[in-house]
């Protein structure tokens, strides 16, 4: 019988970093989480209690200094660093506070990027693709406009289309909503909310607030390198 492995699993993570030789400084101090798929985690915690670096290591950009993490069963400490590359664009899709769209490509453009980065050359496929992903967002009219002349919650909803272009089954969301008004904030959110139900994508989604966080299926806190008992 074949079972689905977790979409994440770590297991005692921590990790330290470099503050100059020989000294050390551990901000995550031994991290258990598992993460089902389909499952929409909200991540609360104070500033600099370990939250993005936690995101960095799930996301793979980062390496953990010791304990395991597994993504859809893959122990990435046997993976090099092109392995993970390759793992990372397969598998993760990220939406952070600042959304890094290209400022002179277009709404489109943008979305195509990740499955350019993937095939190498664009074809008539991804372009339909990228399309469809805008209109689901509700940007079908401005996908010939340039990302520097859409409002704020416009951009951040061209970025959550790119992250979701390549159909990643995690998605890692930083503070997504963070500078948003409340309804491009609440439209942000359903619309990660219902691409989570729908194509059964892993959510860890970093959040400062409360009311969106209680909304998730699940809410950990991280406090000084640590997820809260709760
Ligand atoms: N590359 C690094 N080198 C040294 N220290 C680091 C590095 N990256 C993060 N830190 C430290 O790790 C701690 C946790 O930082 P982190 O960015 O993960 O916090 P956070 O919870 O995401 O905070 P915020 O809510 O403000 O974004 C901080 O004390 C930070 O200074």
């Amino acid at each position: 019988m074949s079972t689905t492995p977790p979409t994440v699993q770590l297991v005692g993570v921590r990790k330290a970093f470099n503050v100059g030789t020989p000294i050390e400084t551990e901000v995550l101090h031994g991290i258990d989480l598992t993460l089902q798929p389909g499952e929409f985690c909200a991540v609360m915690g104070p500033s600099g209690s370990g939250k993005s670096t936690l995101l960095n290591l799930v996301g793979l950009l980062d390496r953990p200094t010791a304990g395991r993490l597994l993504i859809q069963g893959q122990d990435v400490a046997t993976l090099d660093d092109a392995a993970l590359t390759r793992l990372r664009g397969r598998s993760i899709g990220f939406v952070f506070q600042y959304h890094h769209l290209i400022a002179a490509f277009s709404a489109l453009e943008n979305v195509m990027l990740p499955m350019l980065g993937q095939r190498g050359f664009p074809d008539p496929a991804m372009q339909a693709r990228a399309a469809e992903l805008l209109a689901a967002v509700g940007l079908a009219e401005v996908a010939g406009r340039p990302a520097d002349r859409l409002s704020g919650g416009q951009q951040q909803r061209v970025a959550v289309a790119r992250a979701l272009a390549m159909q990643p089954p995690l998605l890692l969301a930083d503070e997504p909503t963070g500078n948003l008004d409340t309804v491009s904030a609440e439209a942000v959110f359903m619309l990660l909310r219902r691409f989570s139900a729908e194509s059964g994508t892993a959510v860890l989604f970093v959040t400062h607030n409360p009311a969106l966080a209680q909304r998730c299926d699940r809410l950990i806190e991280v406090v000084d390198g640590r997820i809260k008992p709760g």
